[in-house]
């Protein structure tokens, strides 16, 4: 079966098994061009294990995502490894920055790896660095800046290819409550600005007030999506498929 054309990102059916058990079992979902999706449950709800099959870290064992027109669950490895690097971007609840280089240089490795010059990299990674609030980290190394910062400086690193797709774990579960919402709103408009599609996995209520729409799991399986506590646009939005 081919994918609606508005979907970025299209699952039908999957099934996953992790060290021998079923992660998920039987889950659909769409994602519409330039939405931000959250996935929401309970710790161990498979939200992670979602995101890793529909950015192509994972091979589910049934079922079929497609990226666009293109099938991802019939790609080899090095074709989905090519697709995360020029389409998709991760955030996780740690920073995960390269200690020896300076913020700038940590906010454009995905685009000096891409042999993007040297000024052109540290230009696009500066201006993002500046809309996150840490433009004076630029030339400072991880290990003399508070966490907040750091994670600042992962969340720029992922916006500065402008890729298709973001995936965000738990972006800002490490914040402070104030800080994190911070945070978030800057992501979310960035992305909006940017036309970024984003999956935002949290089991926080408030993180998922960012969202146009929202699909919760449960034990590895699509309880339903859940309306969005604010705004009316996600009520547009909302299609799909269980
Ligand atoms: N690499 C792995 N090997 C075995 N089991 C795993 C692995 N990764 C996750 N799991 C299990 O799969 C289930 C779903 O985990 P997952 O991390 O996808 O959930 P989650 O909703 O993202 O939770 P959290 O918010 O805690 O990250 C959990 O029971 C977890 O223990």
């Amino acid at each position: 079966m081919a994918p609606p054309d508005n979907d970025v990102l299209w699952a039908r059916s999957l099934r996953c098994a992790l060290a021998g058990s079923d992660v998920l079992t039987g889950v659909s979902v769409g994602v519409r061009e330039g939405e931000i999706l959250a996935l929401v449950g309970p710790r161990g709800s498979g939200k992670t294990t979602l995101m890793r099959c529909l950015s192509g870290q994972l091979v589910p064992e049934q079922g079929e995502i497609w990226f666009n027109s293109t099938p991802v669950h019939t790609m080899n490895h090095s074709r989905r490894e090519r697709l995360r690097r020029d389409r998709f971007a991760w955030i996780d609840p740690e920073p995960g920055l390269v200690p020896e280089l300076t913020g700038w240089e940590n906010a454009a490795l995905p685009l000096l790896l891409r042999g993007v010059s040297h000024r052109a990299a540290r230009t696009a990674a500066t201006e993002w660095l500046e809309r996150l609030d840490v433009g004076a980290a630029a030339r400072k190394r991880p290990s003399t800046l508070p966490h907040p910062q750091r994670q600042r400086i992962a969340i720029a690193r992922a916006l500065v290819t402008t890729p298709s797709v973001l995936f965000a774990d738990e972006p800002t579960a490490t914040l402070h409550r104030a800080d994190g919402a911070q945070v978030l709103r800057t992501l979310a408009a960035a992305a909006r600005s940017h036309g970024i599609t984003v999956l935002l996995a949290t089991h926080d209520p408030e993180v998922a007030a960012v969202a146009d729409r929202t699909v919760a799991l449960l034990d590895g399986r699509r309880v339903g999506s859940v309306p969005p506590a604010t705004g009316a646009e996600g009520v547009t939005a909302c299609s799909l498929s269980v």
